[in-house]
């Protein structure tokens, strides 16, 4: 397979920075506790953290066929998400794909789904999220589909929304755009109100309360 120049870049490269200061957490909490990932998709390797725009991909159970195609359409910036429907019986990527997703220009992968090569792809420091690791390889038959809606751990991802991982704990959440400004406005005011109980709680300590 050979490589490309990356392409083009995704858009919201400036807003796309201001969220990557937020934890997921606060960030779920100033979307209504909405649009949060099922914890069941957990980083690859602790640590890993990646905020993106959405490529969406659609592949069937243990197959990766479209998960190659959509290498050809990653912009600079873009998570790849991949509905492979939780399927713990073959892994959709590993260590091959998912550097060649970064050299296309991807920030991240996220997979409803498996994957494999968990060793290498932590050395190699790309961010995967995913339900878990098999070491059994996809098949290449399809179908699949790229750049449409897709579903992952509950929450509906459309091409382009903001993609928020957090390997440190906190998980996965998707920002729609129109919701991005109010999102930021809102979490500042949660990242206000979480410093008063912080200091709040100093001040019991200090006091000698406990
Ligand atoms: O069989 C495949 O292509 C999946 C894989 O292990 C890789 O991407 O490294
Ligand atoms: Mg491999």
């Amino acid at each position: 397979m050979k490589l490309r120049a990356p392409a083009l870049a995704a858009p919201y490269g400036q807003l796309l920075d201001r969220f990557r200061a937020h934890s997921v957490a606060n960030l779920g909490d100033a979307l209504d506790r909405l649009n949060i990932v099922d914890g069941g998709i957990a980083p690859v390797w602790q640590g890993a953290k990646a905020v993106g725009t959405a490529l969406p991909v659609l592949t069937v159970a243990g197959d990766h066929k479209a998960v190659i195609a959509a290498l050809e359409r990653i912009r600079h910036g873009d998570i790849l998400v991949i509905n492979a429907f939780g399927h713990d019986g073959r892994a959709v990527i590993g260590d091959n794909l998912a550097q060649r997703f970064a050299a296309y220009g991807a920030v991240g992968t996220v997979v409803d789904g498996y994957v494999r090569d968990a060793a290498i792809i932590e050395g190699l420091g790309v961010p995967v999220f995913a339900r878990g690791l098999t070491p059994a390889g996809p098949f290449k038959n399809g179908p699949g589909a790229i750049g449409e809606p897709v579903a992952i751990g509950g929450v509906v991802v459309n091409p382009g929304d903001i993609v928020a991982a957090d390997g440190d704990g906190d998980g996965v959440i998707v920002i729609p755009p129109h919701r991005a400004q109010e999102a930021l406005t809102s979490v500042r005011e949660i990242v206000a109100r979480e410093a008063a109980l912080d200091a709040e709680v100093d001040a019991l300590r200090n006091a000698g309360v406990r």
